[in-house]
């Protein structure tokens, strides 16, 4: 039996970097981890960051728990036959309902020499905290509360952006959605890796799913989950922008992420740092997460760049195959055609400077 580890967790909470603990843990102990990983974009910039460490399935342009659903039990075999793994880790969207990834991976399950391990669920713990006192409860919240509630182990990430008083009220918070789960708190999802990714058979969720019934992982009692309506639509607004409109609704669980917009943008030349970092700090709030490659007029190469929950990063790389320099921006009902104007005119201010 495969274990399969399926990590969940909003946009940039820091599954990457989780899952880059994991894998330098299975280096230790001798095991040969498989990755499937599964983005919006139709770039895998993750990818690059891991992509040497352990042999890897992408799937993009969707979400894992909808659009593309069908393929994923596929992948899981293809993965498990070409492979042979020790354990596949499933890396998911930050937007995907995690209880239909538990149900795809059961599905596959059902065919194959495979078994749920564990849901590992990492949170933004400043973003949870922030949407958490909103005054409107968005749909992000809401999405979160969901990952949150189906984990089975908890990752209660970025204590850092936290003063203690606020740790501590996001702890009881979680206690409270999610009482049964194993919950840490960690900077930069520094977890014990025995506890957490361990493949020791002790710990399974062996989860038989019958048809009409699933298992509350957290918890592990079945209820009913009924199919009563599940619409999916993908519309393009944009050339290169998408648009997800996800409304599921399941017996008790309803959720509903309308409007997560993501937008891929190819950068035809390098721009200038400082206008870059400035447009980030002045994105509209509903942008949560952008990753890309860039290349500046002030310095050489190829930079990564991560934006998470206001915060951005900029880190120089040197890829080992070449790579696009691209933006994927993502969020909730933002505009992407505003967005791309924005990127195109970085790039134009840019021009003259590059050419001179
Ligand atoms: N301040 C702070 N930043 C962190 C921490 N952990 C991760 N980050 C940063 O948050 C950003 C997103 O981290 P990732 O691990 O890529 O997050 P992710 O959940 O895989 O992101 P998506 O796959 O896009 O949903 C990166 O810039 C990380 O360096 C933390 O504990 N504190």
């Amino acid at each position: 039996m495969i274990p399969i580890v399926v990590l969940s967790g909003f946009l940039g909470s820091g599954k990457t970097t989780l899952l880059q603990h994991a894998l330098a843990y299975y280096k230790e102990q001798g095991l040969k981890p498989a990755i499937l990983m599964n983005e919006l974009g139709d770039v895998n910039l993750d990818g690059s960051l891991v992509n040497n460490q352990a042999p890897m399935k992408e799937m993009l342009s969707g979400c894992i728990c909808c659009t593309i659903r069908g393929d994923l039990g596929v992948e899981l075999m293809n993965l498990a036959e070409e492979y042979k793994p020790d354990v596949i880790v499933v890396e998911c969207t930050g937007v995907a309902n995690p209880m239909e990834i538990v149900d795809a991976v059961t599905d596959a399950s059902i065919y194959s020499s495979m078994v749920l391990q564990s849901v590992i669920t990492v949170m933004d713990a400043r973003q949870f905290l922030d949407f958490s006192m909103g005054s409107e409860r968005n749909k992000s919240f809401r999405l979160m509360q969901d990952q949150l509630r189906c984990a089975s182990k908890l990752v209660i990430n970025k204590t850092d952006l936290l003063t203690t008083g606020e740790l501590q009220k996001v702890q009881a918070l979680v206690k409270e959605l999610n009482p049964y789960a194993l919950t840490v708190s960690t900077e930069r999802s520094d977890v014990d890796p025995m506890t957490f990714f361990s493949v020791q058979g002790e710990e399974r969720m062996d989860v038989l799913r019958k048809k009409d019934s699933t298992v509350d992982i957290a918890n592990d009692h079945h209820h009913t989950y009924g199919h009563d309506d599940h619409t999916e639509h993908r519309t393009h607004d944009h050339h290169e922008s998408e648009h997800y409109d996800h409304d599921h609704k399941h017996g008790e669980h309803y959720h509903s992420y309308d409007h997560v917009v993501v937008h891929t943008h190819f950068f035809g030349q390098p721009v200038s740092r400082f206008e870059f970092e400035q447009l980030f700090r002045s994105l509209p709030a509903e942008i949560y997460r952008a990753k890309g490659i860039v290349r500046f007029l002030e310095s050489e190469g190829q930079m990564m760049f991560q934006f998470a929950y206001r915060e951005l990063e900029i880190i120089p790389i040197r890829p080992q195959k070449p790579v696009n320099d691209v933006a994927v921006i993502m969020g909730e009902n933002f505009s992407a055609s505003e967005i791309g104007e924005r990127l195109k005119k970085l790039e134009a201010a840019a021009k003259p400077l590059a050419s001179s």
